[in-house]
């Protein structure tokens, strides 16, 4: 089949976007359709695939996602402010209620973060601390504690967004330590079956810097459920004040995140880009594992320009 994408990002996190209203691929298909389209050894290339599916009464469109391994995420809220544009776009609404696998979350357009950054302001949650919703085998919520059986004597905060999170605030991140607690997360092991998204972060006087291994992915450039979960920790553990927007950098570029308190709603708003770097279609035998040769309709420099100005002034 010939599959049409929007090549995205947000803050970095790149994606392959489908309009996937009017396809009925099954599960499995989807999952290998991501596998084979983000595989960074392929001509696309991406942390996963996005879609944006029908909406339904309550809902103006729906997202899922799959990430590059083929699981499927509760949400991806980097990619959903692609999702949601590219929704405006079809749909000629400013903004929605958006429909995700177990939850819902708002989208709208918003100022630009920078010059010429489509921007797009998404609230999700609310965030949850339960260790039934975070998929963590114990007793109690993790809140800047440790967590018995986990291999590491760090202080974790455990947050469902719903997807689940670790976080941990570190003074300096040590990619080597991320990453072997990351795979070792993968193994679903008893403690967590489903796996985690685990982020080091660093408090900083202007703001926060979220560094994450991915659930399904491995270390990603950037990941905004892991930036809201990270905002919410970070009131949670008395770093940055609930309700107070925190600019959170990350190796990919910014967002703007506020967080509200567990007693005001637990709701996490992000602002971001959401910048759509070529259009294109693709050949795609998903059950096969087969991909033909990739065509390019239109690059958008304009775009790409914009935020390589934006991630320049981060320096
Ligand atoms: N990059 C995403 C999160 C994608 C899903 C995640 N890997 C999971 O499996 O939970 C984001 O921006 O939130």
């Amino acid at each position: 089949m010939q599959i049409s994408f929007i090549k995205c990002h947000g803050s970095g996190n790149d994606f392959p976007l489908v309009d996937a209203r009017a396809l009925t691929l099954s599960d499995e298909e989807w999952a290998n359709v991501a596998r084979l389209l983000a595989n960074r050894e392929g001509p696309v290339g991406g942390d996963g695939l996005l879609l944006l599916t029908p909406g339904d009464a309550a809902h103006d469109f729906g997202m899922r996602m799959f990430n590059s391994d083929g699981s499927e995420a509760e949400t991806c809220l980097n990619g959903l402010r692609c999702t949601a544009r590219l929704g405006f776009e079809l749909t000629g609404l400013n903004e929605a209620r958006v429909k995700l696998k177990t939850s819902s979350a708002t989208a709208r357009r918003c100022e630009a973060i920078a010059d010429g950054v489509v921007t797009i302001e998404t609230r999700a949650g609310p965030a949850s601390t339960d260790p039934a919703d975070v998929g963590v085998k114990v007793d109690a919520p993790v809140v800047d504690s440790q967590i018995p059986g986990l291999p590491s004597e760090r202080r974790f905060t455990g947050v469902a967004m719903p997807n689940p999170h670790l976080v941990t605030f570190v003074d300096a991140v040590d990619e080597a330590e991320l990453v072997a607690l990351g795979d070792w997360c993968e193994a679903g092991p008893d403690l967590i079956p489903a796996r985690a998204n685990v982020s080091f972060v660093v408090a900083e006087p202007q703001g926060l810097f979220v560094r994450t291994y991915e659930r399904g992915v491995g270390l990603t450039d950037s990941c905004g459920s892991a930036m809201a979960a990270s905002a919410f920790a970070a009131g949670l553990t008395g770093r940055k004040e609930f309700g107070t927007a925190v600019m959170i950098r990350n190796r990919g570029g910014m967002v703007v995140a506020e967080a509200q308190a567990p007693e005001s709603g637990g709701l996490v708003s992000i602002r971001g880009n959401a910048t759509f770097t070529y259009d294109a279609g693709i050949e795609i035998d998903p059950a096969a594992g087969r991909l033909g040769e990739l065509v390019v309709h239109n690059r958008r420099f304009d775009e790409a320009k914009a935020w390589g100005a934006l991630v320049a002034s981060l320096d």
